[in-house]
């Protein structure tokens, strides 16, 4: 369970999050939308360890985020809008690279998979020479490979062809409701965030979003 509680946080003087509240269930997938600057990203970096939050608390499993935090890293997975990965490396090395960096073992033929699984099917050839599609799909895969908890996924479809965002979308559905992984997801794609998230909190003070999402008839909370 993740639970968040009175969460605000500042850049200088400008405020972005403010006094937010919420909680996640095991298994559930949970949409984050608004508009351009209302705060998403700021959102899933403090959940990922990467910001601090100005006030308020967090805790995952009940590790608290302020004591916990090497514990808590462990347990979350996160996509980011920019993609970080080695140029240079092939696929493979790429996948090995980051394993090594992970906290549990996977072989070839698991890491190979995950990267199946994300509807990545090359293999051998170098990351300089993927689309941005494709380079997305193996973002996600590295990002799989410890086994996350918790995954933050950051806008994370952007530039992947319609098939694979479905099978994508109907794979990360299974394994949340299988073993229990939260996912927390921003998207400005609503047909996407209809059909795969439980739950959607929006964030900001654009109305927008809540009009359109409680047309389609999704439990939708403001933030
Ligand atoms: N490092 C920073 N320093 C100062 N202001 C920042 C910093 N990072 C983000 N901001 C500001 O915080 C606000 C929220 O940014 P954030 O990236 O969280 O928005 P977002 O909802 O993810 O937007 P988008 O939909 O465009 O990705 C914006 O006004 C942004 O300019």
């Amino acid at each position: 369970m993740l639970n968040i509680n009175s969460l605000s946080r500042h850049y200088g003087k400008k405020e972005i999050l403010k006094d937010i509240s919420f909680s996640v269930k095991p298994g559930e997938i949970v949409g984050l939308v608004g508009e351009n600057g209302a705060g998403k990203s700021t959102m899933l970096k403090i959940l990922a360890t990467l910001l601090h939050p100005t006030d308020g608390s967090i805790a995952l499993n009940n590790l608290t985020y302020k004591e916990n935090r090497k514990k808590v890293r462990k347990l979350v997975g996160f996509v980011p809008q920019d993609i970080a990965l080695w140029d240079e490396f092939t696929v493979e090395e790429n996948m090995v690279f980051f394993e090594k960096l992970a906290w549990k073992k996977k072989s070839k033929e698991e890491l190979k998979q995950l990267c199946l699984d994300m509807k990545l099917e090359i293999w051998q050839d170098s990351v300089k020479t993927l689309s941005g599609g494709m380079k997305r799909k193996l973002n996600l895969a590295i990002t799989l490979i410890h086994d996350p908890l918790l995954l933050l996924l950051d806008e994370p479809t952007v530039g992947i062809d319609l098939k694979s965002r479905k099978e994508i979308g109907s794979y990360l559905y299974r394994r949340a409701k299988k073993e229990g992984m939260m996912i927390l997801y921003t998207s400005h794609d609503m047909d996407e965030i209809i059909s795969l998230c439980d739950r959607v909190f929006c964030i900001g003070n654009d109305p927008f979003y809540q009009e359109v999402l409680q047309e389609s008839g999704k439990e939708v909370f403001k933030l």
